[in-house]
């Protein structure tokens, strides 16, 4: 028997804090693909991190970031979320049809997500500590920016991967973001920036930014 997942399932909740750079490409993906959704707002920080509570360790056990209840399940991991997204919801893709632009796709994801984030994550920053965190997260983000850069040189049409939006657009803005948290010089990655700029006035990356978020402080935290 064959039911219709995507309406027998209530709106799907997706667990998020603000400027999580993971909850956020979820937030642009489910946003882009118009697919409703509430927020129950995670936050990293208050009392030590609320994702490491036993509720929430239930949710996801890796005590992070984004994790999206939908038709029935609860996955982890954003690029997997995404990919699911895809999968079960294919209007407005975030794939391209050919496998070589695919590749790219997958690859500026891969330079991102596990090339740049995981190393400027809050639990890595914790433990190289308040004194060199900075110098530390320009490092690894410099090092990944410069691959992206170099990725796009080819890739890049309007987007990271030619004219239409895809999953690596949905990455590379909130590495953008954190790259100018921790005040890494951008001005040699020119494409990144270009790109950056072309999506900042897009409604679904717009709604998704951190500063549009049901838990943003109301005064932002300068770092
Ligand atoms: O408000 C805070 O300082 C706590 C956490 C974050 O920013 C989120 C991250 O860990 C960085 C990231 O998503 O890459």
């Amino acid at each position: 028997m064959s039911t219709n997942v995507v309406s027998s399932h209530p709106k799907p909740i997706l667990y998020s804090y603000w400027r999580s750079s993971c909850s956020w490409r979820v937030r642009i993906a489910m946003n882009l693909k118009e697919i409703p959704y509430d927020i129950k707002p995670i936050s990293l920080i208050k009392s030590g991190g609320e994702q490491h509570c036993n509720e929430y360790r239930e949710v996801n056990p890796m005590e992070q970031v984004p994790a999206l209840q939908i038709d029935g399940h609860t996955l982890i991991e954003s690029v997997a979320i995404m990919h699911y997204l895809e999968e079960t919801r294919p209007q407005r893709p975030l794939l391209p049809q050919d496998v070589h632009k695919r590749a790219k796709v997958r690859e500026i994801i891969e330079i991102i997500c596990s090339g740049i984030q995981p190393l400027q994550n809050l639990i890595v920053l914790i433990h190289v500590g308040e004194e060199k965190k900075k110098e530390w997260a320009q490092h690894w983000i410099t090092r990944g920016f410069r691959a992206v850069e170099k990725a796009l040189s080819t890739s890049a049409g309007k987007y990271c991967v030619g004219d239409e939006i895809s999953m690596a657009d949905c990455c590379l803005v909130p590495q953008v973001f954190n790259a100018r948290r921790f005040h890494v010089d951008l001005r040699p990655y020119p494409i990144i920036l270009r790109i950056d700029r072309e999506l900042e006035s897009n409604p679904a990356f717009r709604a998704a930014h951190p500063s549009n978020q049901p838990d943003c402080p109301p005064e932002l935290p300068n770092k």
